[in-house]
């Protein structure tokens, strides 16, 4: 690809961003039915391209708007490439320009029916219901219809966006059609990187159809809000290639702090991942008991033995001042507070995760607002909720912006779709992943792995966070592929991070 494409891979809009940089293009004079005949004109030919056996009998769900034009654009050049064409359209009402289309689909013999049942033999569904102009919830009889397809579990290949999901919150709005194969137009739509839209969107691809530059910038700004992380980008806020005249310090020097006698294994974890990062120095503070085992298993470390509370938790900390960047969290136990105050005080970036997280929102989240430098908190859903019960009914994007906002933090939001927000208001989506990080010990690899490319970075703290969410979302799909979903433990997929750094180069 080239890089004038790829820099709009990595943009990602809501609707009315969308609909304004269609707007420019249209009052510029690019009339509005060439350019869906563009637009549909890719789709169809990349239907074809998935599904080249002509017998294949399609049927093709047709909306009042354009989406629904779209549809009939592809159900048409289907139809003339020899394909079998059912078509679902259940709305009388039609824009003029829709149903232009749908006159000529019409005149073309092609059926149009009114229930869904019609389509029931079909081997493969287009959903051109509706696109990024769906504004409110799908009605019982189209509800009805959407379910029943769904029950079929035929293919489904969505034009634009599923329909019946919102195209910024990914919200279901009343049922949605569950595609196999979304094919995004133009520019990524926020909803396909919302969890709640997963299940609903399969396979997603970008189909570039020629939206000048001009007009996304026009729109967007030169430094957009929103972007996903691409192989590209990943690749530019690595630190790498490393200088040849350097030493192990000049490497960065990371301090983790984590472990408990109830919970060892978080700072083993920690320092595998910290291990993946390939950072110049390693010190692990540690209660002391765990010294043996942390020697044991991260021979490269130095490792600090604090004294222990009674219950097993770090007491006592020691100086912190000769370190780049801490990192403090996996394992600690809600035992370890007086810690997690001393480590507010400290004058690095901070990375707080897990038990930090949930001793900071006892403690409240304002005591991170005198910090000089950058703080980062990595929350999954639950810590999320503790850290900040304000934020309620916004979508994850939504929610991890206004996070970020509200704390002054860099906020890194795990999920089946991890999102990271800048107080600036940037953010970035971690486009892929996998289900098989969804076992304990994932997020542990993730904040030593984090802790250690802040400590070596010159990039900017939010952009390091996202390549350290994007490396940890590759590492996890690259050993699934290998040993199944049911094979990433924390070790393995500590040991895939540098995998997937080295296909990345
Ligand atoms: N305008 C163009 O020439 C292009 C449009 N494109 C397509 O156009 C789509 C956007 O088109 P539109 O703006 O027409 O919007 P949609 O086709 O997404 O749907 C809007 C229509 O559905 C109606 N509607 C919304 N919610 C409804 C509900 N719950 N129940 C019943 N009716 C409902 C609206 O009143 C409106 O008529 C994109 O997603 C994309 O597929 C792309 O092909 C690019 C080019
Ligand atoms: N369904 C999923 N798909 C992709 N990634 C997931 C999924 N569920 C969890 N993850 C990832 O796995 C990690 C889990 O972290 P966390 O919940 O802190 O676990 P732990 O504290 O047990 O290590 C996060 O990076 C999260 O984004
Ligand atoms: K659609």
């Amino acid at each position: 690809m080239s890089h004038f494409r790829e820099s709009l891979e990595s943009i990602v809009v809501s609707a009315n961003q969308m609909s304004q940089i269609e707007g420019r293009i249209f009052e510029a004079g690019m009339p509005v039915a060439a350019l869906m005949e563009k637009a549909a004109g890719i789709v169809a030919t990349r239907i074809q391209q998935l599904y080249p056996f002509q017998k294949v009998s399609i049927g093709v769900l047709v909306g009042p708007g354009h989406n629904g034009g779209d549809a009939l654009v592809v159900a048409r050049e289907l139809h003339l490439q020899g394909y079998s064409i059912s078509i679902y359209q259940p709305f009388s009402k039609l824009k003029e320009l829709t149903l232009q289309h749908a006159r000529y689909t019409n005149s073309l013999g092609i059926p149009h029916h009114q229930t869904i049942q019609a389509l029931q033999e079909c081997e493969l569904i287009i959903d051109g219901l509706f696109g990024f102009g769906l504004e409110r919830s799908l009605t019982s009889d189209l509800a009805d219809a959407v379910n029943l397809l769904n029950q079929w579990q035929k293919p489904v290949i969505s034009i634009d966006i599923p329909s019946g999901i919102h195209t910024d919150t990914g919200a279901v709005l009343g049922a949605a059609v569950k595609a196999t194969h979304t094919l995004c137009l133009g520019l990524w739509k926020r909803a396909i990187f919302q969890d709640t839209a997963l299940e609903y969107i399969g396979k997603a691809e970008r189909l570039d159809f020629g939206i000048p530059h001009s007009d996304v910038w026009a729109i967007l700004g030169q430094n957009p809000l929103i972007q996903q992380i691409t192989p590209t980008l990943a690749r530019s806020f690595l630190p790498l290639p490393r200088p040849l005249v350097t030493h192990k310090y000049k490497q960065g020097h990371l301090l983790l702090i984590c472990g408990s006698s109830r919970y060892a294994g978080g700072a083993i974890l920690a320092g595998l991942g910290a291990r993946g990062s390939g950072v110049g120095m390693l010190s692990i503070a540690v209660p002391t008991s765990l010294k043996p085992l942390l020697v044991s298993h991260l021979p490269e470390a130095l490792i600090i033995d604090c004294p222990e509370t009674e219950t097993g938790a770090i007491a006592q900390l020691p100086s912190l001042s000769q370190y780049d960047i801490i990192a403090c969290g996996p394992g600690l136990t809600q035992d370890a507070e007086t810690i997690i105050e001393q480590v507010l005080q400290s004058e690095q970036p901070l990375v707080l995760d897990a038990d930090g997280l949930n001793i900071l929102a006892k403690l409240g989240i304002s005591k991170i607002s005198t910090r000089q430098n950058p703080t980062i908190l990595t929350p999954h859903l639950g810590e999320f909720k503790r850290l900040f019960p304000s934020i309620e009914n916004l979508d994850r994007i939504s929610a991890v912006s206004e996070a970020a906002r509200q704390s002054g933090a860099i906020v890194l939001f795990k999920g089946a779709r991890t999102a990271i927000a800048h107080p600036d208001g940037k953010i970035w989506l971690i486009p892929q992943s996998t289900p098989a990080l969804a076992r304990g010990g994932s997020g542990d690899i993730l904040t030593g792995l984090l802790g250690g490319l802040l400590a070596q970075s010159k990039q900017p703290v939010d952009k390091t966070v996202a390549i350290a969410a994007w490396l940890h979302s590759q590492a996890g799909i690259k050993a699934a592929k290998d040993k199944t979903e049911l094979g990433v433990d924390g070790i393995t997929l500590a040991q895939y991070i540098n995998l997937a750094v080295s296909e990345l180069l």
